[in-house]
C-alpha cells in the first residue's frame, strides 16, 4: 500500500491508570478500541498491582511524565477521540487538563473512575474538586456511576427521580451529555443508563445479567462511547453501541482468577461475526 492510498486511520486516545489483570483501566480501553475498529493510544497516568480479586498497590506517575506522554501524542497524533479514566490526584488533574487545553481536544469523555469495585480509592478525596473545577468544564460526555454521581453533586441518590435531580446537577457542572450509569442500582430486572443532553432524558434500558464477572464495565462501557464519538457517530448513537457493546461484554463474562472476573472484549465482534 502506497501512502497516498491508505484510507484514513481513526484514533482515539485513553489516559488512565493501568490494570495488571487486564480487565480495567488502560488495557480495557485499548482493547474496546480495537475491537471498534478504532487505533488506540495512551498516556498513563498510574500503575496498579491489580488482579480479579482487588487492587494490591497504586503507583501514580510523575506529572511531568503524563505531560510528556500527551506531548509525544500532541505533537504528532492527532487523536479523533479522548477519554479519561482513573487519573488519582488534583496535581495530574490540572495537568491533563491544561494539556487537553493546549492541544484542543474537545471530543472528550470522562469517566470519573474514584473506587475500584473491591472498594480501593483510584481518585484522592481531595481531587474531586479539581475534576469538577478543571475537567467537567472540557467534557463533551460524563459518565459516572451511582456513587460516582452522589460524590459530585452532594446528594444520596435513591430513585429515577434522584437520579435525574443529579444528572440536572453534574450537567450544570459543564459537559454537554451526562450519562449516569445505573449497574449499582440492584432493584428491578432491568439496568437503565440514563442520557441527559440539559434538555431531555433518554432511558437506555438492558436486562440486569446476574454475574459477578463484571471487573472494568465502566472502563469499557465508556471507551466504546469514545469509539464511537472517533468513528464520527453522534453522542446518542454512540451510546447506543457503547451499551449494546457492553451487555455482549457482561453476558460472555470472563470467569478466569478467583474473584470478579473481567467482561468479554471479544464478545460483541464474535456476535456480529456470527460466532455465538
Ligand atoms: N449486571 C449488569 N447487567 C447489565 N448491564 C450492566 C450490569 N452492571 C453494569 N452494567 C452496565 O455496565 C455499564 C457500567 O455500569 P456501572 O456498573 O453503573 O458503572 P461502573 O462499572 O463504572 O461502576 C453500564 O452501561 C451499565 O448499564
Ligand atoms: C486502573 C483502573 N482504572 C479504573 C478502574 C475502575 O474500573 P471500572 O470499569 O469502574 O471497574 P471496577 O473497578 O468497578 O471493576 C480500575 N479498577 N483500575
Amino acid at each position: 500500500m502506497t501512502d497516498s492510498n491508505r484510507t484514513k486511520v481513526i484514533k482515539a486516545l485513553t489516559v488512565a491508570g493501568s490494570d495488571s489483570g487486564g480487565g480495567a483501566g488502560i488495557q480495557a480501553d485499548l482493547k474496546t478500541f480495537q475491537e471498534l475498529g478504532v487505533y488506540g493510544m495512551s498516556a498513563l497516568t498510574a500503575v496498579t498491582a491489580q488482579n480479579t480479586l482487588g487492587v494490591q498497590g497504586v503507583y501514580p506517575l510523575e506529572a511531568e511524565a503524563v505531560a510528556a506522554q500527551l506531548d509525544s501524542i500532541g505533537a504528532d497524533l492527532t487523536p479523533d477521540a479522548v477519554k479519561t479514566g482513573m487519573l488519582f490526584s488534583s496535581g495530574l488533574i490540572r495537568t491533563v487538563a491544561q494539556k487537553f487545553r493546549q492541544y484542543g481536544w474537545t471530543k472528550l469523555v470522562v469517566d470519573p473512575v474514584m473506587v475500584a469495585k473491591g472498594g480501593s480509592p483510584l481518585l484522592q478525596q481531595e481531587a474531586v474538586q479539581a475534576l469538577i473545577a478543571h475537567l467537567l468544564p472540557l467534557s463533551l460526555v460524563i459518565t459516572p456511576n451511582i456513587p460516582e454521581a452522589e460524590i459530585l453533586t452532594g446528594m444520596k441518590i435513591s430513585g429515577m427521580a434522584d437520579r435525574e435531580a443529579a444528572a440536572r446537577l453534574v450537567h450544570a457542572m459543564g459537559p454537554r451529555y451526562v450519562i449516569l450509569k445505573g449497574g449499582h442500582d440492584e432493584e428491578g430486572a432491568q439496568v437503565t443508563d440514563l442520557l441527559y443532553d440539559g434538555e431531555q432524558f433518554i432511558y437506555l434500558q438492558s436486562p440486569r445479567i446476574a454475574t459477578r464477572h463484571t471487573h472494568g464495565t465502566g472502563c469499557t462501557f465508556s471507551a466504546a462511547l469514545a469509539a464511537g464519538l472517533a468513528l464520527g457517530h453522534l453522542v446518542p448513537q454512540a451510546v447506543h453501541t457503547a451499551k449494546a457493546f457492553i451487555q455482549a461484554a457482561i453476558e460472555d463474562g470472563l470467569n478466569i482468577g478467583a474473584g470478579h472476573g473481567p467482561t468479554n472484549h471479544f464478545a460483541y465482534q464474535n456476535r456480529l461475526r456470527g460466532q455465538r
